[in-house]
Order: C-alpha cells, then structure tokens, then sequence
C-alpha cells in the first residue's frame, strides 16, 4: 500500500537524504512491537537518532533498526525496498540475530549466532570463488555529494573495475547487497558512508554463511565507523581493500557537536 501511496518525501541531512512517513511509521512499529515483549530493552533507530536519539551501545540489549533500506528505492516506484531489524547485546558487539526482509521479493534473510544463515528456510552459503577476475562486486555511492568524496569514491570504484572483475553492482540497499554476498550471487560489498543501521543485520546473515567482514583498510571490521568490505573469502577481501582510496566520515558514535 505504501508503495502506491506515501509520495510525501522529506530530507534529512542533504538533499538527497530522503525519508518518508512510511520510514517513520515502520521504525515505530517495529519499536513499540518489541517494546510490549522485552520491555527493558534499548533500540538504535534510524529515524530515532535522526530526531535527536542517542546511537550507543551499552551491555543491555539492542535492537538496531533500518525500517526501509533502500528508501530511495521506495521514493522511486520501489526498486527494491527493505525492513529488517537485529539485535546486538554487548558492547564489542556480538550480534545475537539478524533479519532482512526483501518486500518485493518477498525473501526473508535470518541468521542466529551459530546456527547459520537462511532465505525463506533455506541455508546460505557464499560463493567459492578465490579469483576476484571472476567475481562480480557490488557498491553504493550514498547520500555524499561533496565532490572530493565523490571523487574517492570513483577512484576506487575505478580501481576495482579495472582489476578487472567480471563487473560491478548496486541494489540501492547496503542489506540487500550484503544479503548478496550471503547467497553467493556477489562475491563482495564495500562502502564507505553508510550506518550502523544499514549494516548490523546483514553482517550476521554474511558471517554466518561464512563469509568474512573487514574495516576498508584491512582491519577488524568496526560496525559504528561507517565503512565495510564483506566478501565471500579473505582472499578477495584484502584484494579489494588494495583498491580502495580510504577515508573516515563522522563515526555513528561519535558525541554529538556542540551548538
Ligand atoms: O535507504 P537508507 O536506509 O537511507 O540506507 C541507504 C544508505 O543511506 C546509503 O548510504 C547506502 O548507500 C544505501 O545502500 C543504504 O541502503
Ligand atoms: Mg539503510
Ligand atoms: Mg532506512
């Protein structure tokens, strides 16, 4: 129904930062869903911390939640848009469980620490492919237009092109090319520039279909730093980081700027 109806389309740290009331309304959903079961528990929203909500985690637990992935998507007619939620329970973090629900598709992504990773059911596996000159990498540009970051980002979507790979992709939505990744249909997804929120779900669904996460300059992967490389192996993961021209945009954690 929303996607036929909610045209009304507002901005939130640019322009091109788009939310709508369907964003709104399915984050306060989900929230006040929990809420009534686990009353104790806290919550990192999307549209939350857009309003001025704290993006921290404490030991309690935490659910971490993009109402609509791919919003653009959804301003757009629907490309592909997407709900999804997880839970994270420790400060390190450790994820506890992951859900990416793609709508159009209707395919539901789930993994639980341990027990794997599924789509409707069945398990996930990711690619097997060691040679990046036979994968396909997907890749977002986000909601920067400043254009020294445009350029870095074009340096090393270059860069990765001509390696060269079969070729590159973007579905509009960090879950879903995560999710990606996770079926083995990209062999990776790197980014610099999106959320906590784009991430924390689908990076447990990639881990456990046994794929590996890293920090764009080849450490631990850091789900509040706003960067990822998720591939199918190592290999390719520390291949793509030799391409990719770094840099740190504002932490999701990071304290808020004095007035
Ligand atoms: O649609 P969103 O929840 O705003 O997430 C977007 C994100 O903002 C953007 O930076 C990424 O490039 C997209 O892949 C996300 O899915
Ligand atoms: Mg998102
Ligand atoms: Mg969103």
């Amino acid at each position: 129904e929303a996607l036929l109806d909610d045209r009304k389309v507002m901005t939130k740290s640019s322009s091109v930062d788009l939310v709508t009331q369907t964003d709104q309304k399915v984050e306060q959903l989900i929230i006040q869903s929990v809420k009534e079961k686990f009353p104790t528990h806290r919550f990192i929203g999307e549209e939350s911390v857009a309003a001025g909500e704290p993006c921290i985690l404490t030991d309690d637990p935490t659910w971490i939640v993009d109402p609509i992935d791919g919003t653009t998507n959804f301003v757009h007619a629907g490309c592909r848009a997407v709900t999804w939620y997880s839970a994270v329970r420790s400060l390190l973090p450790q994820m506890e469980f992951g859900v990416v629900f793609s709508c159009l598709e209707d395919k539901m992504f789930t993994a639980r620490r341990g027990s794997g990773a599924f789509c409707n059911g069945e398990p996930l596996q990711v690619s097997g492919q060691k040679d990046i000159q036979r994968s396909i990498i997907a890749t977002e540009f986000g909601s920067n237009r400043d254009p020294e970051v445009v350029d870095k980002m074009f340096s090393s979507l270059r860069n990765v092109l001509c390696i060269p790979v079969h070729g590159m992709r973007g579905a509009g939505t960090a879950a879903i090319n995560m999710c990606l990744v996770a079926s083995g249909c990209v062999e990776a997804y790197y980014e610099i520039g999106m959320h906590v929120w784009d991430l924390a779900a689908s990076s447990l669904i990639v881990s456990e279909a046994g794929g590996v996460l890293m920090d764009v300059e080849g450490g631990a992967a850091d789900l509040m730093s706003r960067r990822i490389v998720a591939a199918n192996n190592r290999t390719i993961a520390e291949r793509i980081v030799k391409e990719i021209h770094p840099f740190a945009p504002p932490r999701d954690d990071a304290p808020p700027l004095q007035q």
